[in-house]
């Protein structure tokens, strides 16, 4: 079994509009197992561009124009998530990836009780688990995110949104995936709130041993989480490197720029440990 749990080569992607748009150009990144890999800069960067496309999740007027993905499952096969045909990749996005997108938090059903809504993952893709595993895997995974299953009655509005959010990081973990994707994860939360989701998925993947890609425009918080971070200009990624190099020795003058333009840069390290 590799170190790698994902190899993204030469992968591009253009907005097929006039002018077309080179929103992702030529990238290559392998993120290891068990890594939290944090994906950086400026709005339009094309961030969340390469996150939805190695999943193959972009519409048209995306259009990729280059390059190949392979995950490296730990049962030891090697997946050209190119080759596979819709049916497999939507098995593969739950069993093997799962995302947190932005403001997922305001996706939950308003109507449907959060135990109901985390059973019905368990429904579609466990259909062979009895009502009573269901249950007792929603109160687990309740308890693991810290909502605490006393909760699972609850709708979501009677939950905060930092509660809310939880949720749904018990939900993208429910299959066990190898692989968690989180677009600005806690971007509408309160920083005191926000540590506390950060300190928690850093410490879920020592548990589960998934790896995470964390896409945010706040360098800041990544410097906190990340094990590396690749800095994205315009499509391309700059630099990729230890979070503790980027912080202590940048080598691109855009990632200097970068961490200049964080004021709150100035001080020590927030407090969560990696
Ligand atoms: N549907 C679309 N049609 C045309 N251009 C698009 C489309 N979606 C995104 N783009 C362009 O692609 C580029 C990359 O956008 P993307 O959303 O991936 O960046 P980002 O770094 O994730 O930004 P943000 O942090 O604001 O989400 C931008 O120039 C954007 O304007």
């Amino acid at each position: 079994m590799t170190d790698s749990l994902l190899s993204v080569r030469d992968f591009s992607v253009v907005y097929d509009v006039d002018p077309p748009v080179e929103a992702v150009k030529n990238v290559t990144i392998d993120i290891k197992r068990g890594e939290i890999v944090g994906l950086a800069g400026e709005s339009g960067c094309g961030k969340t561009t390469l996150a939805y496309g190695v999943q193959r999740l972009l519409k048209p007027p995306a259009v990729i124009s280059s390059g190949n993905v392979v995950f490296h499952d730990e049962g030891g096969d090697d997946i050209d998530i190119n080759a596979l045909d819709a049916e497999e990749m939507r098995r593969f996005r739950w069993d093997k990836v799962s995302m947190v997108f932005q403001g997922a938090m305001n996706a939950l059903n308003p109507v449907a009780t959060i135990g109901s809504q985390l059973e019905d993952v368990f429904l579609v893709h466990r259909p062979e688990m009895s009502r009573a595993q269901r249950r007792a895997e929603v109160n687990d995974l309740l308890e693991i995110v810290k909502v605490g299953a006393q909760r699972r009655r609850s709708f979501p509005h009677e939950l905060s949104g930092g509660m809310r959010q939880r949720v749904m990081i018990a939900m993208a973990l429910a299959l066990r995936p190898q692989l968690m994707v989180m677009d600005e994860p806690t971007t509408a939360l309160d920083v005191l709130v926000q540590r506390e989701i950060l300190k928690q998925i850093s410490q879920l993947r020592h548990d589960f041993g998934f790896s995470v890609v964390f896409i945010t425009h706040d360098l800041p918080l990544l410097l906190e989480i990340s094990d590396r971070i690749a800095i994205m200009r315009e499509g391309e990624i700059v630099e990729l490197a230890d979070a503790d190099q980027i912080w202590t020795n940048p080598q691109h003058e855009y990632t200097r720029k970068l961490l200049r333009s964080f004021p709150r840069l100035t001080g020590e390290r927030g407090v969560v440990v990696r």
